[in-house]
């Protein structure tokens, strides 16, 4: 039955349609995108699924057994559907699910199917065209079989278009993205770790800058935004960015987000030494302890994903600390701080306002042609690590991350000083990270929420090769009021996003949402989501 609605507006359908052996009343909420249906078993169970979430439907043949079960034997031939959707499990993971439904009318068989699938087609922010990378080498060397068995099956039925590249060496990707007719797909995908992730971006953003000639050496250059957006698959030994930006390491939860089509504008950093550009970040550049532990794991790459411990474990025994400069820009356009208790969630408020204030900076700035000369603030010590974090990097280990209350899109990173400690004070610290207790609530850790920062060490500083003339200048002056003392003064290196860099004297600049993800954020509770589709249904049957 077609529920008749004022001129313009989508009709409603509603139809007792078999599901089973019974029969239940399913309605299509056309206006407001929904489909919805009483289960006539489980308890007579209420189900609610947002158009935007149905991955597929297709006419459905009825099997001889199914056929010659129930009710089916009453009908002469059973006309059937099924409707392929994403069900919300906990923690985040997306599953998917289908459901057929049954009638004796073609007709009405074919309004239903019809009326679904030109839904479907209204969708238009899902992608029909992808470039995937696969790195058959990362993590525990599963790609190609993750890809191959848990994800192609699924963008197939959602009649997406692929164009797979089995990538035969490090950079392989990243080439490619230069050279391909990069406008015939709707989005790039990676199967890999960060560090594939990380690639494929590079490729992106590099690709987008050389087409609209712009110098990626010149660090005050303002970068074209990526708008093809990224999907992850996580196949690697770290899955950071992607469990930051979807709330799980799953595949096919992954794979689900790309097909529906999500969003998720990144924050990027630009990593300088001397006007030359070095590299981007989006997740962590940590230098001291995070940086020592990758220098050291590199060496031990033959020992798996286990590296990381083993490193992790020595690198806190030399208990190192370092020596030097750092100074930033705090972000003032930002409304959030990095102490606060909530985090950046799907819509998140402050990403968009935060986006918005900083564009305003950006054009007022703009009309007086003014540079962005904003109080820089410069802290010299002697510090154990150094992190600048662009997302919370919430793993599996630390599901809160580096820096709970850090956002993916709001223009700023948050800047973790861990000042020279005893070991154990150090400990208490990383301890924090893996549970519900504030990491930076300790008098040797200072966090700030900044938009660009400089760093040069004590003994890049006494070797004279400073970032820029800026920094020359700012720390000149704080290094001849506080004569130099007598500590550790080897360097260390920088850890930006699982790669070391060749530079410790840095100059790094957060671009606001310079590139998109699939993804959403993490949403809030499914506790929460139970309540409004228990209210939803109750309003539609
Ligand atoms: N075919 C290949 N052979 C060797 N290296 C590759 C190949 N394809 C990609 N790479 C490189 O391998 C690196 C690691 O890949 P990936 O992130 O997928 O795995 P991983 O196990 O998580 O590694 P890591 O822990 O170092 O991030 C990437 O930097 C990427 O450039």
């Amino acid at each position: 039955m077609e529920q008749q609605l004022p001129a313009g507006r989508r009709p409603r359908l509603v139809s007792s349609l078999g599901l089973g052996q019974r029969c239940c009343e399913v309605t299509l909420d056309q206006e407001r995108g929904l489909l919805a249906w009483r289960h006539p078993r489980r308890g007579g169970e209420n189900y609610f699924v947002p158009t935007s979430e149905i991955i597929a439907v297709e006419e459905t043949e009825l099997n001889k057994k199914q056929r010659n079960t129930g009710k089916w034997q009453k009908l002469a031939k059973p006309h059937a559907f099924t409707v392929y959707y994403v069900k919300k499990a906990r923690n985040h993971r997306w599953w998917c699910r289908d459901v057929t439904f049954w009638c004796g009318d073609e007709n009405l068989c074919n309004q239903w199917t019809q009326a679904l699938k030109e839904l479907l087609e209204m969708q238009k922010c899902r992608p029909k065209q992808l470039l995937v990378y696969i790195n058959p080498y990362g993590g525990k060397r599963q790609g190609k079989k993750i890809y191959e068995q848990k994800v192609a099956p699924l963008f197939s039925l959602a009649s997406i278009s692929t164009d797979v590249v089995i990538t035969e060496h490090a950079n392989h990707a990243k080439d490619n993205l230069f050279e391909v007719n990069i406008n015939k797909y709707d989005g790039v995908v990676c199967v890999g770790g960060d560090g594939m992730f990380s690639e494929v971006m590079h490729g992106l953003i590099g690709r987008m800058q050389k087409d609209s000639g712009i110098d990626q050496n010149n660090p005050k250059a303002p970068l074209v935004q990526c708008n093809i957006r990224i999907g992850i698959i996580p196949a690697g030994s770290t899955d950071c960015v992607c469990y930051s930006t979807v709330g799980i390491s799953d595949p096919v939860t992954s794979a689900l987000h790309i097909i529906v089509g999500d969003s998720q504008p990144l924050d990027v950093s630009s990593v300088h030494h001397n006007n030359t550009f070095l590299k981007y970040s989006v997740s962590l550049l940590g230098y001291g302890f995070y940086g020592d532990i990758l220098k050291d794991s590199e060496k031990k790459r033959w020992m798996g994903p286990m590296r990381y411990d083993y490193s992790g474990f020595k690198t806190f025994l030399s208990h190192h600390y370092y020596e030097g400069t750092i100074s930033f820009q705090p972000a003032k356009h930002t409304l959030g701080s990095p102490r606060d208790k909530d985090s950046c969630r799907t819509g998140c408020y402050i990403c968009k306002e935060s986006e918005q204030q900083l564009a305003e900076q950006q054009k007022k700035c703009g009309l007086k042609h003014e540079e962005d000369e904003e109080e820089w603030k410069v802290i010299k010590g002697k510090f154990l690590a150094i992190n600048a974090v662009n997302m919370s990097c919430a793993c599996p280990r630390s599901p809160k991350g580096l820096s709970p209350a850090a956002h993916l899109a709001d223009g700023s990173a948050d800047l973790i000083l861990v000042r020279k400690c005893s070991r154990f004070d150090f400990l208490r610290h990383l301890v924090r990270n893996t549970n519900q207790d504030d990491q930076f609530d300790f008098s040797f850790v200072d966090v700030y929420r900044v938009k660009s920062f400089q760093f040069t060490s004590k003994l890049s500083e006494d070797n004279g090769s400073n970032v820029t003339d800026i920094g020359k200048k700012r720390f000149g002056q704080f290094c001849r009021d506080h004569p130099a003392c007598c500590c550790n003064i080897a360097d260390s290196t920088w850890n930006c996003d699982g790669e070391t860099l060749d530079s410790s004297a840095i100059e790094v600049r957060v671009h606001c949402q310079l590139m998109k993800l699939f993804a959403r954020g993490i949403e809030e509770n499914c506790k929460d989501e139970a309540a409004y589709s228990h209210s939803s249904i109750e309003h539609l049957l």
